[in-house]
């Protein structure tokens, strides 16, 4: 067990109640650019987006439909957005929040081909990139960071960081709620040793051939970093704590046609 002073409790306290009377959720949509194959196939794109929150579905607008066609979400990412600016503008604050011991969770969802895998490699580097930074910035502290990665795939779980493809099992912790048992738990070194985890990853993971992506994920994937952090002053005190949260990112894959 780490430590944090009063001052710092006190600090954490407010920042908590602040963040309690926040958005919980954010929605965010991001439009994929035509791919080279879809643009030599004449195909035009559905969706349009008209402004930083709205986007609009053009097929509606030529049947004449009465169905609405207009959506509005908390944040829209035209297909020309870099993934630099999904994550500084949509999902920064809450992938950092762990560092102050708020868990967070950033997922994925949408058909095949949609871009879940090549959003959410760029919004997973960003977001390690800025936790590395982040610590560096703040020797005062002792940071510990824990990486796991999962599939599931046809309702069975499978550890991404061992060669074992025996299922594991699904336990509810009283504590930790529910936790996958026996997941390797690699403690981070530093960037590279993430680098390689991931490609260890790359390579576990299940992929196949859809009509609309030569690279389809198979499963749903699960990246969870855990970070605990103390400060140093109280680090193996008795009466320290630790700041601990976790970061998930899943990756959905529904509706394979
Ligand atoms: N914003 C983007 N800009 C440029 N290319 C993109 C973008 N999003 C996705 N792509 C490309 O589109 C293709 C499909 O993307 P991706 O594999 O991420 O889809 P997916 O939703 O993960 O699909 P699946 O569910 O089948 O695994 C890939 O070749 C990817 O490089």
């Amino acid at each position: 067990m780490g430590s944090i002073g009063k001052e710092e409790l006190l600090k954490m306290e407010k920042m908590q109640m602040a963040i309690a009377h926040e958005e919980k959720i954010l929605v965010l949509v991001r439009l994929r650019p035509l791919s080279d194959k879809e643009i030599v196939e004449n195909e035009v794109a559905d969706w349009e987006c008209i402004n930083d929150t709205t986007i609009l579905y053009r097929n509606t607008l030529r049947e004449g439909s009465t169905f609405p066609s207009a959506y509005t979400f908390d944040r829209v990412f035209r297909g020309d957005n870099a993934t630099r600016e999904v994550y500084e503008e949509g999902v920064k604050e809450a992938a950092l929040s762990v560092v102050s011991g708020i868990n967070s969770s950033i997922f994925a969802y949408g058909q095949t081909s949609s871009g879940k895998t090549y959003t959410m490699m760029g919004i997973t580097e960003y977001t390690v990139a800025d936790i590395f930074d982040y610590i560096h910035r703040h020797e005062e502290r002792a940071f510990v960071l824990k990486f796991s990665a999962v599939e599931i795939y046809n309702e069975a779980i499978r550890d991404l960081l061992s060669t074992d493809s025996t299922p594991l099992r699904l336990l509810d912790d009283p504590e930790k709620g529910t936790v996958v048992e026996k997941a390797t738990e690699e403690t981070l070194k530093d960037w590279d040793h993430l680098k390689e985890l991931l490609s260890v990853c790359e390579a576990q993971r299940r992929i196949g051939e859809t009509s609309l992506n030569e690279k389809s994920s198979r499963s749903h994937q699960i990246l969870r970093l855990t970070i605990e952090s103390s400060a140093c002053e109280f680090l193996g005190k008795e009466n320290s704590t630790t700041l601990s949260a976790t970061v998930v990112r899943i990756i959905s894959t529904y509706y394979h046609p």
